[in-house]
């Protein structure tokens, strides 16, 4: 199943609240949640608190994305903090295999992220253990940029690992992700879409129920896990 989960880097965070009961509301599968460090990634956003805040507001999957340095020191807190699934980054991991077990241990879902120039033979001792994999189609960091033209051959050779080995992992694409380029990525092999700008920027509501039209035209798509 195809799904879309926009990501509130690119919400107004005076009205945060709001922006994301429009989305969810407008049919938003995930909430995708960028949590930056200002080491791992230049940029620092927010973390546990504004999540806390958002979780009262709604039931809606959180797809938390982690772009800090050792992640697995705030595993607890983040699923304190209303985590539905946490993504890390390989790069950022010292222990890649612990960190996603801790995550499983905790219960919830698992999923390792790889920047565009992060070969997909990282993922050879853990792919197993996942339930997703996020293929950067941008540079991590900052929203509103331009998707990287080589990333659609590292899904498709992705989708080809994962469905050769009889896996239901997901594959999430992030970053440059616009109603013009989805359908690539699509036939490339992802399934779960972020997107930023394109839903924020411009009528919210619309942008997602465009990004679900193209969906539900779309014939079946990955099962998913
Ligand atoms: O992880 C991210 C940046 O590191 C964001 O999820 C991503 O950039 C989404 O923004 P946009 O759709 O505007 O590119
Ligand atoms: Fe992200």
């Amino acid at each position: 199943m195809y799904k879309l989960a926009p990501s509130i880097l690119s919400a107004d965070f005076s009205k945060l609240g709001e922006e994301v009961e429009e989305i969810v509301n407008a049919g938003a599968d995930y909430l995708h949640i960028d949590v930056m460090d200002g080491i791992f990634v230049p940029s620092i956003s927010f973390g546990m608190p504004v999540m806390k805040s958002l979780r009262k507001r709604t039931d809606c999957f959180f797809d938390v994305h982690l772009m800090i340095e050792e992640p697995i020191r705030y595993m607890n807190e983040f699923k304190e903090a209303g985590a539905d699934g946490i993504t890390v980054h390989a790069e950022s991991c010292k222990h890649l295999n612990r960190t996603v077990q801790a995550i499983k241990e905790l219960g919830l879902k698992a999923a390792v992220a790889l920047n565009p120039a992060t070969s997909l033979s990282c993922l050879d001792y853990i792919l197993e253990d996942l339930d997703m994999v996020l293929i950067m189609t941008v540079n991590p960091g900052f929203g509103g940029q331009k998707l990287i033209e080589n990333t659609y051959e590292k899904v498709r050779k992705l989708r080809e690992i994962i469905d050769g080995k009889g896996l239901k992992a997901d594959i999430q694409v992030d970053g440059g992700i616009t109603l013009q380029n989805v359908e690539r990525m699509m036939d490339s092999g992802a399934n779960i879409f972020v997107a930023g700008t394109s839903v924020f920027k411009g009528d919210k509501q619309k942008n997602v129920k465009a990004f679900k039209e193209v969906f539900a035209n779309a014939n079946g798509g990955h099962e998913g896990r």
